[in-house]
């Protein structure tokens, strides 16, 4: 390709549709797909049983799984012609912070189910890909660990709400002294939904003592460990701390939302002011009320249709949350290509977030397979954004949709 075609540019994730013809002409392609729905299959022979079904689990029968899936196909793209996008720019600006593409990992629990160095994998590659990663509560690797893989991209935090307050503030303090700036609590899940194939194997990991690794790397639940006579290197213990871990951290006997105003106020006198989000917002009273308590972003996420069954689909929702001009709107549940990133842009969300695709990278093959699926999905948008005739992120309106 002649260079002056493409002026140089920095990121220009379309390269990697290059690097795949050349990797796969040479017969070296990774035993990776670019396929979603291949990845998943691919995921489900590489995973344990229990790695696969806790990934793939949705509340209930799963329609709002299906849900999600639908409201994208309902929305149709609408090319625009003669528009110069030979040098696209996929970069925006965020929370203060200038990211690679519209694009975050979403945050997962325990992680190790999927691969032994669990969320370092994801941060690794967030950190080269400079697009934030969003550190779950129920992560497995402590705080401070996925801190120093990560780099210098950002760091958000998502806090599942502790009862305990004291630990709530350790937590809070530790993800600060980290380098995570950005809050996000998540307010849809204060238990976990009836999840059928879960519950039938019982596959809580948690209660295996896997997911409680930020608990045991902290002194406030070390402390309590302590005073409930429970030793951490003893493994006959370790299901009852997992217990207590879950137990403080989401069984909360705490009122729940008539906290967040102060929690809002706790994390921005902790951070000078950064911003703080709540996630699961499917409704516009909801997103308006986060507003008025003093948030600056939401989440519009139904937690991939894991939370309640029979569900809208949350594409459905992103129009309806018009709160646009007073906060920040992200959105998840549901993206699994490049397209789906377009669609959730054109409908007001400034970025999207991303779970289950690059759980399944994981899966498939750790660090490598996490940087292939969202390397893809990177590229799979800058391309599409170029066929489609649209040259920057803040191009992307409504206009180029259709219901
Ligand atoms: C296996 C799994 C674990 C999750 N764990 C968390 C979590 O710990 N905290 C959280 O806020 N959301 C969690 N979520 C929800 C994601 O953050 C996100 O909302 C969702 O995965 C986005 O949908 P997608 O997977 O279709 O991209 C989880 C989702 C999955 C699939
Ligand atoms: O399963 C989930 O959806 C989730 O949010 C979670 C909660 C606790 C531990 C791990 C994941």
């Amino acid at each position: 390709m002649d260079p002056s075609i493409q002026p140089p540019r920095e990121p220009n994730f379309a390269l990697y549709q290059k690097e795949c013809f050349l990797l796969s002409q040479r017969g070296s392609h990774p035993d990776f797909s670019t396929r979603p729905d291949k990845l998943e299959e691919l995921a489900k022979e590489k995973l344990s049983q229990g790695g696969w079904l806790y990934a793939s689990c949705n509340a209930g029968i799963g329609w709002t799984d299906r849900a999600n899936r639908e409201a994208f196909y309902k929305y149709r793209i609408v090319p625009r012609m003669a528009v110069d996008t030979a040098a696209r720019d996929t970069t925006i600006e965020l929370f203060g912070h200038k990211i690679n593409a519209p694009v975050l990992f979403a945050p997962i629990g325990i992680n190790k189910i999927y691969h032994p160095q669990g969320e370092l994998n994801a941060a690794k590659v967030a950190g080269e890909l400079k697009i934030p990663y969003c550190l779950s509560t129920a992560g497995s690797q402590p705080i401070e660990d996925v801190a120093k893989v990560n780099g210098d991209a950002p760091r958000f935090f998502q806090l599942y709400c502790p009862h305990d307050e004291e630990l709530e503030d350790s937590l809070l303090q530790r993800a600060w002294n980290s380098g995570f700036d950005v809050c996000i609590m998540t307010l849809d899940t204060w238990q976990l939904a009836w999840r059928h194939e879960d519950i039938s194997q019982s596959n809580y990991a948690f209660y295996r003592g896997i997911g409680a690794e930020i608990g045991l790397t902290d002194p406030v639940f070390k402390k309590r460990i302590q005073e409930a006579g429970l030793d951490p290197n003893n493994s006959e213990d370790m299901p009852k701390i997992g217990e207590k871990w879950i137990d403080n951290v989401w069984h909360g006997r705490r009122s729940r939302n008539n906290r967040l105003a102060a929690l809002v106020k706790k994390w921005k006198k902790l951070s000078n002011g950064r911003p703080f989000l709540v996630k699961g917002i499917q409704h516009v009273d909801d997103a308006r009320k986060a507003v008025e308590i003093g948030c600056d972003g939401i989440v519009v996420s139904n937690h991939a249709g894991r939370q309640v069954d029979g569900a809208i689909g949350s594409l459905e929702a992103l129009p309806e949350v018009t709160v646009g001009d007073k906060c920040t709107i992200l959105f998840d549940s549901g993206i699994r290509t490049g397209a789906d990133v377009f669609k959730a842009l054109a409908l007001g969300a400034k970025a999207v977030l991303v779970g289950r695709l690059y759980v399944y990278g994981m899966g498939i093959a750790g660090e490598a397979g996490v940087r292939h699926v969202m390397k893809s999905l990177l590229a799979e948008f800058d391309i599409l954004m170029n066929c489609a005739g649209v040259k920057k992120i803040d191009d992307i309106n409504k206009s180029h949709l259709r219901k």
